[in-house]
């Protein structure tokens, strides 16, 4: 059924200059699930990534996100219905405290419009509802901290806290673990695991022991390509993936 799906593209395509970064790539995000986009440097995930999220226009193909075409879409338009980019739309404001960076993303309609202006009255009424979210992130005891000030993979929770406050049917990270450390890395994937129970995530990236533990279904690029998808076990199998990765797939 159609309706299983969060997002589908069909027949996604992206040129540029006569350079085909991304051919043909039909995707279908069932809802509910981690999905992973791995493959080798310049496979075309972050293409991919900004096309589904509209940062850049297909050449050609469509997405689908809830059943709604949003191939001519804004990014501010499919934010509003749901779809949410972290790492990159929820920036984290050095100079303000942990709490007060939340409270700006609940005051966010969109992720992308900021309001600074309200009165400190209106912003305490939400302090509740930040002291939660940074509870469900384990930075409660950060709250004062300046965010600027804050170890590095507490700021990635930050960032997905600022996310999650604009509660996002459908989540997309960007590469979540990109130059975390070990003990950042377990803490970060099991926040992934807790904030994807009542959402879907779609997420590029290159740690695989992470895409592993979290992803429900992966998909592998390769040149632009779909090569492979399904589970870890599924594709990590897959002769062509292993030949991609290793290039030890083939005897
Ligand atoms: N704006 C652009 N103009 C020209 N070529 C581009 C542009 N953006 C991406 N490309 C090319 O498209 C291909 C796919 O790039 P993309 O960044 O999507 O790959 P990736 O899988 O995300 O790679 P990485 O893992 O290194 O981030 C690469 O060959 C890249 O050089």
């Amino acid at each position: 059924m159609a309706d299983d799906y969060i997002i589908r593209t069909e027949g996604l395509t992206k040129q540029f200059k006569g350079f085909v970064a991304v051919r043909d790539v039909t995707l279908n995000v069932r809802r509910g699930t981690i999905h992973a986009l791995i493959g080798p440097n310049g496979a075309g995930k972050t293409t991919v990534f900004n096309l589904v999220t509209k940062f850049l226009e297909p050449s050609a193909g469509r997405i689908v996100y809830n059943g709604d075409d949003i191939t001519g879409s804004k990014p501010a338009d499919i934010a509003l219905k749901g779809m949410v980019r972290s790492f990159q739309i929820s920036a984290v404001f050095p100079h303000l405290s942990v709490l007060e960076n939340v409270r700006i993303a609940l005051q966010r309609p969109t992720g992308l419009s900021f309001r600074f202006w309200k009165p400190d009255s209106v912003l305490d009424g939400l302090n509740d509802k930040a002291r939660t979210l940074l509870r469900d992130v384990g930075l409660e005891e950060f709250e004062p901290v300046m965010a600027g000030e804050l170890p590095y993979g507490r700021k990635r929770a930050l960032e997905i806290a600022t996310t999650l406050a604009l509660d996002p049917e459908l989540m997309l990270l960007d590469e979540p673990m990109a130059g975390m450390g070990h003990e950042d890395i377990s803490r970060v994937s099991a926040l992934i695991k807790t904030v994807a129970k009542n959402r879907t995530v779609l997420m590029v990236e290159h740690n695989l022991n992470v895409v592993s533990d979290l992803s429900d279904t992966i998909t592998v690029l390769q040149r632009g390509e779909i090569l492979a998808e399904g589970t870890y076990d599924e594709v990590s199998a897959n002769p062509d993936v292993r030949e991609a990765y290793m290039g030890t797939g083939h005897d």
